[in-house]
């Protein structure tokens, strides 16, 4: 997969190279690419030099805030999309990140990160690229407003790219995540079994694989009754 980002911040995704991701480079399973959105901005539409590479304008119909410009997006997604590429904007009002989207995501040839500012981008740059042929999607991570998208992108290029086949070590691990099954996942324990006189639970020193298995289960459904009842059908949910 190969994995690009478009902000006017690119420095705050250098780090992407020593996480975690940075081993799957190595393995090549990820290439990431991280552009300066104002490399597209050092020419006006009309042609004349623009010394501050401008990305940003008043909104039409007034309003707070700024907008960013859709003639120096096009010239940038028009360089970084290739064939089959998604593009993928973050956006407060984007539709849920989810474990599934990310699964889906992870299966694509390139993913195309634009990161927004100020009040947003013009709204005709993602209508643009749908009207050509990409899969576009606004995603947001959640019901809060970031300053910029490059935030919720990096959250969303780790959630993504471990998914990867070959990316994680330990393919088990991946399997019984919170969401992987719908649920959030069981309470984990490890040594030492008791721990400033809290113990941990019985039935996991047992060595009774069967037991085991059913107590994870039934933490699970009360975790997730308790915290996250929105994921449950409502016939599972407590209601009264
Ligand atoms: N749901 C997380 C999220 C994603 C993006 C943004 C955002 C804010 C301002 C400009 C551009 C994107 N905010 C929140």
């Amino acid at each position: 997969m190969r994995v690009d980002v478009v902000t006017i911040f690119p420095e705050f995704f250098q780090v992407l190279d020593v996480s975690l991701l940075g081993k799957a480079r190595q393995a090549e399973l990820v290439e990431t690419h991280v552009h300066q959105l104002r490399d597209w901005a050092a020419f006006k539409a009309d042609g004349t030099p623009d010394a501050h590479r401008t990305v940003d304008d008043a909104p039409f119909g007034g309003g707070a805030g700024m907008v960013m410009k859709p003639d120096v997006w096009g010239k940038a997604l028009d360089e970084v999309l290739q064939p089959g590429g998604v593009l993928v904007i973050p956006s407060p009002a984007g539709v849920p990140f989810t474990q599934a989207l990310a699964a889906d995501l992870s299966t694509e040839p390139q993913l195309v990160f634009a990161c927004g500012r100020y009040e947003g981008i013009d709204a005709r740059v993602a209508e643009h690229y749908a009207s050509v042929g990409y899969r576009v999607l606004e995603v947001s991570l959640g019901d809060y407003v970031l300053n910029g998208g490059e935030v919720a992108a990096f959250a969303m290029i780790e959630a993504v790219t471990r998914l990867i086949p070959g990316f994680m070590g330990n393919a088990e691990s991946i399997v019984e995540e919170s969401h992987s099954d719908g649920l959030l996942e069981y309470p984990s324990y490890t040594r030492p079994a008791s721990w400033r006189g809290h113990d941990v639970p019985p039935v996991l020193l047992s060595g009774h694989h069967g037991k085991v298995a059913q107590w994870r289960r039934e933490q699970q459904l009360a975790r997730t009754r308790e915290r996250r009842p929105d994921l449950l059908a409502a016939d599972e949910q407590d209601t009264p």
